[in-house]
């Protein structure tokens, strides 16, 4: 029987279009053999939102979502928009979209292509089999806590959790664990930050309810060294908002470019799912713009928010059959390519693939 779904289509700025349009036209193709049904509500958010409203996120925006079975985002901001004060720039509209859906959790998991193993920055053998899961706290800490000021002689943020903001993730973290290599490291700075410690004595105190997954904590400093050294050491990695947005940048180099690594930003209601990589304004318009990331992120989206497994099952293979191949973007067009492609035939090659 046809199975309809309604998404939520967030294209945003730079490349954001690009690579959205991609991701549509893989999940028209996978539609068109899985008896799925697609229909597509686009809004606005980040610079496209304030050159058409004025502000970047509009309340169409946050009422839309709420409507919505999931939505599927590219990427806001850039340079046109970096003299507006800070609470009307794009990236305030993303915060305030991933607040405003309650989308607590952001998975951002870290794997390494067999086929793409020479693409990554470090030696084949470090990185073969690395398979993380960086669960990201993603609507509070820092970044939204007060108070928090820019004035003329100083300014500062502050950097809040409350209990069931850890307690939450924490779960989170445990739950998918259960269902992988049952290991999970914590990562803070609880050697300097009191907010760092609670969060520690916390997970602490929700790991009882898990005792069969090893809990380890480790200082954010040597996490970054750790995960250049022997990423193969972490299976899940759990840790704050602002560390998990820096972590999860630096694990992109295991796999050989961030135009690859995918994300789900789930929690109360509906799910946010969107590639970890920014706008690129460097190289918007250029055609050049890897879409895996963004179509990894849309299978995801079959799977964690739809439960459409088959059909995400479909793109995950048909991605790596493409790399298989030899087909590479611009980002990993020096690592055994025997075609370059432009971000359309990357995207309609997965998408042929994806149908067979
Ligand atoms: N989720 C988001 O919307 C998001 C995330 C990060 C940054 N940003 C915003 O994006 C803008 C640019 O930020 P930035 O330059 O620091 O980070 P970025 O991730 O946009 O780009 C960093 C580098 O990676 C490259 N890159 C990124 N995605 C790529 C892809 N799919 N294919 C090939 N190369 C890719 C870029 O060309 C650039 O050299 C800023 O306004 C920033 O605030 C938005
Ligand atoms: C654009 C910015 C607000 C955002 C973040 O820091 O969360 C981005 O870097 C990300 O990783 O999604
Ligand atoms: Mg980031």
């Amino acid at each position: 029987m046809m199975r309809s779904y309604k998404i939520g289509v967030i294209k945003g700025d730079g490349i954001g279009p690009e690579i959205v349009d991609e991701a549509i036209k893989v999940l028209d193709a996978v539609a068109s053999v899985e008896q799925i049904n697609f229909d597509y509500e686009e809004f606005l958010l980040g610079g496209a939102a304030i050159d058409e409203t004025g502000v970047p996120l509009p309340e169409e925006t946050i009422q839309g979502v709420k409507k919505v079975d999931a939505v599927l985002f590219g990427a806001i901001g850039g340079p046109k928009w970096d003299t507006l004060e800070r609470h009307l720039r794009p990236e305030s509209g993303l915060l305030g979209l991933r607040k405003a859906m309650g989308t607590f959790a952001n998975l951002r998991p870290a794997t390494v292509y067999d086929e793409l193993i020479n693409a990554s920055t470090l030696k084949p053998e470090v990185v073969k089999g690395v398979d993380i899961m960086v669960v990201r706290e993603l609507t509070g800490g820092i970044y939204f806590g007060q108070p928090r000021e820019y004035g003329e002689e100083k300014a500062y943020n502050t950097m809040v959790y409350t209990r069931p903001e850890v307690e939450r993730i924490a779960k989170v973290a445990f739950e998918i664990a259960m269902k992988r290599d049952k290991r999970v490291c914590s990562v803070d700075k609880a050697n300097v930050l009191e907010v760092s410690q609670f969060w520690r004595d916390i997970v602490e105190e929700v790991h009882r309810d898990y005792p069969e997954v090893e809990l380890s904590h480790m200082y954010v400093d040597n996490a970054a060294m750790q995960l250049i050294r022997d990423p193969k050491q972490f299976d899940v990695i759990l840790t704050g908002n602002i560390f998990g947005d820096i972590l999860s940048d630096a694990a992109s180099m295991l796999s050989g470019s961030i135009g690859l690594l995918p994300s789900a930003s789930t929690g109360e209601g509906v799910g946010l799912f969107e590639p970890i990589h920014g706008s690129a304004p460097d190289i918007a318009g250029q055609g050049i713009a890897n879409p895996i990331a963004t179509i990894a992120s849309a299978s995801m989206m079959l799977r964690y928010a739809l439960g459409e497994e088959s059909a995400a099952d479909r793109i995950d293979t048909a991605i790596k059959k493409a790399l298989a191949e030899g087909y590479r973007t611009q980002d990993i067009a020096a690592f055994d390519a025997k075609e370059v492609v432009s971000t359309s035939e990357m995207g309609s090659i997965i998408a042929d693939y994806a149908a067979k």
